[in-house]
């Protein structure tokens, strides 16, 4: 039977919240926000390991106290500029440290992402665990979309049909992910399935809810706050 590994990319700067902070240690709900992304990680009792990527000199890790993980996290310091090298790189120095076989999932996980739900994540591992791809969380657009010119005029609005908004946890086998990654090159990917895709394969979508957000803009924070403290 497969095992299951998650990776949280973490070598972000957060440029969109505009905070010298990198966002991932910006407090939410009385810890940095990376705890309460690597609380449900840890806490699942069907992942094997959970490997945290950390941009090489990361100084805010080591100012704040990651014991009520020990046992269960692996911290790697080789985030890279991208957020598809940082997880590539990432997968590579967790297979050094850990021993993942090539059919294992890996669930890889924003570390913006912080009020993922146990329910969310069993859904997800459920649904997933006999897919020949692999596959995501996500939620049907439910807007109306529109298209703009380049004076913010609107030129047409977009059918919303079978259009998702990509979430993560994103689940792909050890080394069909090494592989797709590794094939993306330098085509910008800002998911592991977009790297999927490009092989031909279609990952499956599976349906979450907007409550895994993914903290991006300062007023994101206030929403995050309130749903960790609303479980
Ligand atoms: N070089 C990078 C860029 C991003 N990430 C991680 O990928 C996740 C999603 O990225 P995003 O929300 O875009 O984070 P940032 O890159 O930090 O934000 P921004 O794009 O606003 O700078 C975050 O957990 C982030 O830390 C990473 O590990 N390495
Ligand atoms: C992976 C992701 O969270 C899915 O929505 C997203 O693509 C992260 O990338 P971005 O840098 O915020 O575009």
């Amino acid at each position: 039977m497969p095992s299951f590994f998650a990776l949280i990319p973490a070598a972000g700067f957060g440029s969109r919240m505009g905070d010298e902070l990198p966002k991932q240690y910006l407090p939410l709900a009385g810890k940095p926000m990376i705890y309460h992304t690597l609380r449900t990680l840890c806490g699942s009792s069907r992942i094997t390991r959970v490997f945290v990527v950390l941009a090489p000199g990361d100084e805010g890790w080591l100012r704040h106290d990651w014991s009520d993980f020990s046992g269960k996290l692996v911290v790697l310091e080789c985030g890279g500029g991208t957020r598809a090298e940082s997880v590539l790189n990432g997968l590579k120095a967790a297979r050094g440290v850990s021993s993942i076989g090539d059919d294992d999932w890996v669930l890889v996980h924003d570390a913006a992402r912080p009020c993922l739900a146990e329910a969310q994540l069993d859904k997800l591992l459920d649904e997933l665990a006999d897919d020949e791809v692999g596959g995501l969380l996500a939620v049907p657009v439910a807007d109306t979309l529109k298209r703009s010119d380049t004076n913010n005029r609107v030129a047409h609005t977009e059918s919303r049909e079978n259009l998702w908004q990509a979430q993560t946890p994103q689940m792909f086998r050890y080394t069909l992910l090494v592989e797709a990654l590794s094939m993306a090159g330098g085509v910008t990917m800002t998911d592991d399935a977009g790297a999927i895709e490009a092989l031909g394969l279609h990952p499956r979508l599976v349906l979450s809810d907007t409550r895994n957000l993914k903290v991006t803009y300062p007023q994101d924070l206030a929403l995050a706050e309130l749903i960790l403290r609303n479980p």
